[in-house]
């Protein structure tokens, strides 16, 4: 099992809110579970972990502008799905931060060790990059990149390959198990749906209850 290290290097989490939420029916980034945003609850569990936090979106920051953060466009070009506004990530890292770690923003339930956890794995593994899985399913998004990782996305992208597994098995990425669970919900459940956003709605807000009640006891 890989274990954050005590080590503290630098990363920079990167809220993925491009895409056209076709299955939504519009606007994912905004709607509410719990009485938040699924942007804000994101950009919360971002920050938790993160040195800084930027929004990748090919929208112009107007629509962001209420959290105060860079919003950085997909490269080399919008349309090409997540794998573009990673790049555009990547290439925006300021000096002296070589991780980034996507936060895609419909899964608003994310482990609070998960950036220690990837960038554990990642080290040790000598790769330049990691990924998270729960119940046997990969979660390609909820990741970590170092910056020289970027060279191969491009390569990736030049060829029109869009498939996020593409650069990290190019880049050998080792796989890292969560296992816990928010009343009954495992991380990184997807929003894709107005069901799926009804069903995270009931448990976030169980559990928000529960952990308020037991703080008032
Ligand atoms: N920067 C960026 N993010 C994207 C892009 N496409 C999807 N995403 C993000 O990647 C994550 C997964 O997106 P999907 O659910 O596959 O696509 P979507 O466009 O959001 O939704 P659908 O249209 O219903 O498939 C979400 O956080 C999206 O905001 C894109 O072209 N650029």
């Amino acid at each position: 099992m890989n274990t954050p290290q005590s080590q503290h290097v630098s990363t920079l989490g990167l809220v993925l809110a491009g895409g056209e939420a076709r299955r939504m029916g519009g606007n994912k980034a905004f709607r509410e579970v719990a009485g938040k945003s699924l942007i804000g609850r994101v950009i919360d569990v971002a920050q938790a972990q993160c040195d800084q936090v930027m929004i990748s979106s090919n929208t112009g920051t107007e629509a962001f502008a209420d959290y105060g953060l860079p919003v950085v466009a997909d490269h080399p070009k919008p349309g090409q799905g997540p794998l573009g506004g990673i790049l555009g990530g990547l290439q925006a890292l300021p000096d002296g931060i070589d991780w980034l770690v996507t936060f895609p923003v419909d899964c608003p339930i994310v482990p609070l060790d998960m950036v220690g956890r990837l960038q554990a794995a990642a080290e040790d593994a000598g790769a330049k990059a990691a990924f998270a899985s729960h119940a046997e399913r990969d979660h390609y998004l909820s990741s970590i990149w170092h910056r020289d990782a970027a060279p191969v996305i491009a390569g990736l992208l030049a060829s029109d390959d869009r498939r996020v597994r593409g650069p990290l098995q190019a880049l050998d990425a080792p796989r890292v198990v969560f296992e816990d669970k928010v009343s009954g919900l495992g991380p990184f459940t997807n929003v894709n749906t107005p069901d799926d956003l009804r069903a995270v709605n009931a448990a976030l807000s169980d559990h928000i209850a529960m952990s308020d009640r037991a703080s008032n006891r």
